[in-house]
């Protein structure tokens, strides 16, 4: 098997006595051996709740509604079939996440000993000598090389890129097969942000981890993934390299996210913006294509009727009508 992650069809959903609609809905997507994937998008995208139902962590009012999401391992998971017991081996173990807060991710009554032997303590039989030798390891591979002045620390001693890096520690010490990193270096300062990155590549690399990076900077997905999908209203709107993503964009709303990063760089003109604002759950039903109101080459059937995906190139495809009037097969 050469995916470590299949999900087919996902569609998340609100169900609450009083309403019920979808928050994502279709999202396909397969993540590759040692692989950084990226899903990009804006502010309620449905970027967080794709990789919240990755992990089973779904708060109470969504549920997973539609769809598959597999973990090839040593052997298949149907994960959204798992239950909680199952899913408590594979956190942490075969999967971790980083939250983009470090400071909520780490508990402010216990050493970083603690934490960090506490997840070699829940998977592994290690004795504690073996863990302590492991976890020091593991501090001096993320950069921490006074390891045994830290275990003692408590997280508020450390600083935010310490804090990180800790947290990173921590997900990579079982060697997860898939490592989802939620928005990993928001809250860090920019140098540090690339530290970050660079550590979080150079470490799937020699730990045979794949990367769900999940962003909604581009600039964070051009430095570290080799595939993307571009995720708008609850749908992945786009999906393919990274660097067709940068050099052809086909969908308008990629098109727009790109023009205006671009245009950040570009002194003489003002700043882009793509116009108009995302809709909210509650609107997507019955709209057409989700980005209609907002795409400069709407069309009178993108107001009424949602495109399919198709198939522009190789390995790329794109959710958008103007592809049918191209003429562009069908994925
Ligand atoms: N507990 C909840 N109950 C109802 N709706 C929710 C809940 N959590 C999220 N949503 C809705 O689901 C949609 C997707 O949210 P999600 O948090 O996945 O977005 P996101 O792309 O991660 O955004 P951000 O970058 O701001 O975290 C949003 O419209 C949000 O309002």
């Amino acid at each position: 098997m050469n995916t470590v992650l299949d999900i087919k069809n996902l569609s998340i959903e609100v169900n609450t006595k009083k309403s019920k609609y979808n928050v994502v809905e279709g999202v396909n997507l397969s993540i590759g051996k040692k692989m950084k994937y990226g899903i990009v998008g804006e502010s309620g995208s449905g970027k967080s709740l794709t990789s919240l139902a990755i992990m089973n962590l779904l708060p109470d009012v969504l549920k997973v509604s539609k769809g598959s999401i597999t973990l090839n391992t040593e052997k298949s998971k149907e994960l959204t079939k798992l239950s909680k017991r199952e899913m408590q081996k594979i956190r942490g173990n075969e999967i971790s996440m980083i939250f983009q807060e470090p400071m909520t991710a780490l508990d402010p009554l216990y050493t970083i000993e603690h934490q960090l032997l506490e997840v070699l303590k829940f998977h592994t039989n290690y004795s504690k000598k073996e863990m302590r030798e492991l976890g020091l390891d593991m501090l001096n591979k993320v950069g921490i090389s006074r390891g045994k002045e830290i275990f003692k620390s408590y997280p508020h001693q450390l600083s935010g890129g310490m804090r990180q890096r800790v947290i990173i520690a921590m997900a990579l010490i079982c060697q997860p097969k898939l490592l989802i990193a939620d928005e990993p270096t928001t809250a860090l300062d920019v140098t540090i942000q690339a530290q970050i990155l660079d550590l979080m590549n150079d470490l799937s690399e020699t730990h045979d981890t794949s990367i769900l990076m999940i962003t909604h900077d581009l600039g964070v997905i051009l430095e570290t993934c080799e595939r993307v999908a571009v995720l708008y209203a609850g749908q992945v709107m786009e999906e393919t390299t990274v660097e067709q993503l940068f050099t052809n964009p086909s969908h308008p709303y990629t098109q727009g996210l790109l023009k205006s990063i671009r245009s950040l760089g570009d002194h003489k003109n003002t700043l882009y913006s793509i116009p108009g604002n995302v809709p909210t759950p509650a609107q997507y039903e019955n709209m057409g294509c989700r980005f209609s109101s907002r795409c400069p080459h709407a069309m009178e059937i993108c107001k009424s009727k949602e495109p399919s995906m198709y198939t522009v190139e190789k390995d790329h495809t794109s959710k958008c009508w103007l592809h049918e009037e191209e003429g562009v097969a069908y994925g």
